[in-house]
């Protein structure tokens, strides 16, 4: 059976997403809206900044009164005052942010003026128009699309809409998304281990995950490994967005959750040519959408990461969801050509790409010490310093 590439699973989930958005919005107040997806295109409603100012503490004055003669100081304008016109023939004491008076052109900064002894300015460094002035609508028009609609929301953007006076914006809604773990030797952390049993890790990783991503996490918990029991589990969960479970997606013989789904909803299973993280599903469970993500810690993180990550984003409406990635030059040499596109956990050292020294999928701690992900190419050798794609994890965990 050939294996799937990446660019055609993400394709394929890409486009199951934008058939199913998550299209009810939210009016949420600024100081909440970290996170959250913008809904509708924000356009200015005002010149920013709304009336030309000072860049520097110094002098207003117009280009035109300055002979060589030093000049008169007609008025003092602090950020926050509205100035009166400038007066013909003389200079106005301004400071930064503070608007420019009607009729000055040019700002000196005190540093290059001369305050005489009978308070007069002497301007001796060149001048020119426009100079330490921040034009009207330098920034932003009234009128201008300033951030489009799915566009996410972190911290600057925030900051932009606070400049536009904006208290309350209009998001997608969290979605909803539950979190459920396969596999009876899983057993929660705090509780002693059993013979055979090992910690839930995958459920912490994907529940702080989607948090940040903007999702109420739903807590499936641990399905048994039992048919009716998994059954009452899916009913449980009728009005969610989506159903992400871990675990008991490969050949094993326990799968009650793809029994399920073939039974009440629909199941795909993808064989991905993708190391780790090849066996993934698809499906939904009565019209819910799921995707079972392979129950290894470091194939989790790399599928949940490079796959469900953009479908629930592109859910949302954010057009950019594919993590920025550089060129890097490899810090090792790659001499096995694989049948899957691997992505390696590993940190930049003096600009190379080093990785960390056991690559298995069940190595969680390799993702921890890691900076990003080395992307090696299905059917190639690298040589040590032939360029690699990096992605950053930070890119990939907000
Ligand atoms: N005969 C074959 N065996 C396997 C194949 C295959 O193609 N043929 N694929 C291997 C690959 S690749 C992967 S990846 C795993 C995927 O397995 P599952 O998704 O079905 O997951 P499990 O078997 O349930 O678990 C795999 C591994 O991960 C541990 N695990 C599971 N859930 C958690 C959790 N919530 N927290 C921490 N660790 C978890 C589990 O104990 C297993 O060690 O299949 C290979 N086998
Ligand atoms: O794809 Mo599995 O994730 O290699 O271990």
């Amino acid at each position: 059976m050939s294996l799937l590439p990446v660019e055609e699973a993400l394709a394929r989930l890409l486009a199951q997403a934008a058939a199913t958005p998550i299209g009810e919005c939210e009016s949420v107040p600024l100081a909440d809206a970290d996170g959250r997806v913008l809904a509708e295109a924000l356009i200015a409603d005002l010149d920013l900044p709304p009336w030309p100012n000072s860049a520097m503490d110094g002098y207003a004055l117009r280009l035109a009164d300055c002979t060589g003669e030093p000049l008169p100081v007609s008025q003092r304008i602090l950020a926050g005052q509205a100035p009166a016109p400038l007066q013909p023939g003389t200079c106005a004491r301004i400071f930064t942010g503070a608007p420019l008076p009607a009729g000055a052109d040019c700002v000196e900064m005190q540093e290059n003026a001369e305050v005489l002894a009978d308070g007069r300015v002497r301007f001796s460094e060149p001048l020119r128009a426009g100079q330490n002035v921040r034009p009207q609508g330098q920034e932003t028009r009234a009128g201008e699309q300033v951030l489009a609609a799915g566009t996410r929301l972190g911290p600057v953007e925030l900051g932009l809409i606070a400049s536009l006076g904006r208290a309350e914006l209009t998001v997608r809604r969290r979605p909803r998304v539950t979190v459920l773990s396969t596999g009876d030797e899983l057993i929660e952390p705090g509780l002693p281990l059993g013979p055979g049993q090992i910690y839930n890790s995958n459920r912490s990783l994907l529940c702080a995950w989607l948090r940040r991503l903007g999702c109420t996490v739903v807590d499936g918990g641990i399905l048994a490994d039992d048919l009716q029991r998994t059954r009452d589990a899916l009913t449980a969960l009728a009005d969610v967005d989506l159903i992400l479970s871990t675990g008991g997606v490969s050949v094993g013989e326990a799968d009650f959750l793809g029994q399920v789904l073939q039974e009440d909803g629909e199941l795909t299973l993808w064989k991905l040519a993708i190391k780790p993280g090849k066996p993934l599903t698809c499906g939904h469970y009565r019209g819910v959408p799921v995707i079972g993500l392979p129950g290894n810690p470091a194939s989790t993180l790399v599928t949940f990461g490079l796959l469900a990550r953009p479908y629930l984003l592109r859910r949302l409406g954010v057009v950019e969801v594919e993590p920025l990635a550089i060129d890097v030059p490899a810090g090792f040499a790659w001499t096995k050509a694989g049948k899957r596109r691997e992505y390696l956990r590993a940190r930049l050292e003096g600009g190379r790409a080093v990785l960390y020294p056991n690559q298995s999928s069940g190595v969680l701690r390799s993702a921890a010490w890691a900076d990003g992900l080395v992307e090696v190419l299905e059917d190639r050798t690298y040589a040590e310093g032939e360029l690699l794609r990096f992605i950053p994890l930070s890119e990939l965990l907000g």
